[in-house]
């Protein structure tokens, strides 16, 4: 079953998110503006919860002319990193316009042994040609999730920080024999960093 805003609020103070936002925030109020800024929308909603990106580092991927990627021996020269921008609408980093690009989740997350959770993009983002990989967070793993986005539009793409970016869904089972963290699997733990594929 999919769990609800409020097991999701219990269970953030048991660690689930941190940091944690119990209500879906549109907008922020900064020191020195009068007016709020408004944001990609974040935090608790009703069977989910958005997750923002980390403004620490964000990768977009480049061939190297001769070479090609083996999942087995990833080269971290296949990822390049962006500068983070700033503007009056908040800080951003681009998504050029047919490429991929890797970032990291600002959140920690811990999922517990009889829950998984499916990661999914946000409409919004959707609708301007980025596509936020459909991945999981398995039952007993912990950390940032490493967020992969493919721009599928012919312009670039803003992608922001610090606000929402892809939004998480949590199924409970019944407990697995033998949960991401018995089998000590190797993207336990990960920082707030983009984390690349190993094997
Ligand atoms: N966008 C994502 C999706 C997942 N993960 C983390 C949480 C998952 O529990 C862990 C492993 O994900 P997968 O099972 O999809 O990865 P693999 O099957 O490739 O690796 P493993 O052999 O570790 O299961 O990676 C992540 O950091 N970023």
């Amino acid at each position: 079953m999919i769990k609800n805003d409020t097991w999701i609020h219990q269970m953030a103070a048991a660690g689930l998110i941190q940091p944690f936002e119990p209500k879906l925030v549109r907008q922020i109020q900064l020191e020195g503006f009068a007016q709020p800024r408004q944001v990609i929308s974040y935090g608790l909603s009703s069977y989910g919860y958005d997750i923002r990106l980390s403004p620490a580092e964000f990768r977009i991927f480049r061939h190297i002319p001769g070479t090609v990627v083996d999942p087995k021996n990833f080269s971290p020269d296949n990822l390049e990193p962006t500068a983070l921008r700033t503007d009056e609408n908040g800080s951003y980093f681009i998504l050029p316009a047919h490429s991929y690009g890797l970032g990291v989740a600002l959140e920690r997350i811990q999922v517990p042994d009889n829950i998984s959770v499916i990661c999914i993009g946000k409409s919004t983002y959707a609708r301007c040609g980025i596509i936020a990989n459909l991945t999981p967070a398995e039952a007993g793993w912990r950390g940032h999730l490493t967020l992969e986005f493919s721009n599928s539009s012919s312009a670039d793409c803003r992608i922001y920080a610090n606000e929402g970016v892809v939004q998480l869904l949590f199924f409970e089972g019944e407990p697995c024999a033998i949960s991401y963290e018995t089998r000590q699997g190797k993207y336990q733990d990960q920082p707030e960093a983009v984390t690349l594929a190993k094997v």
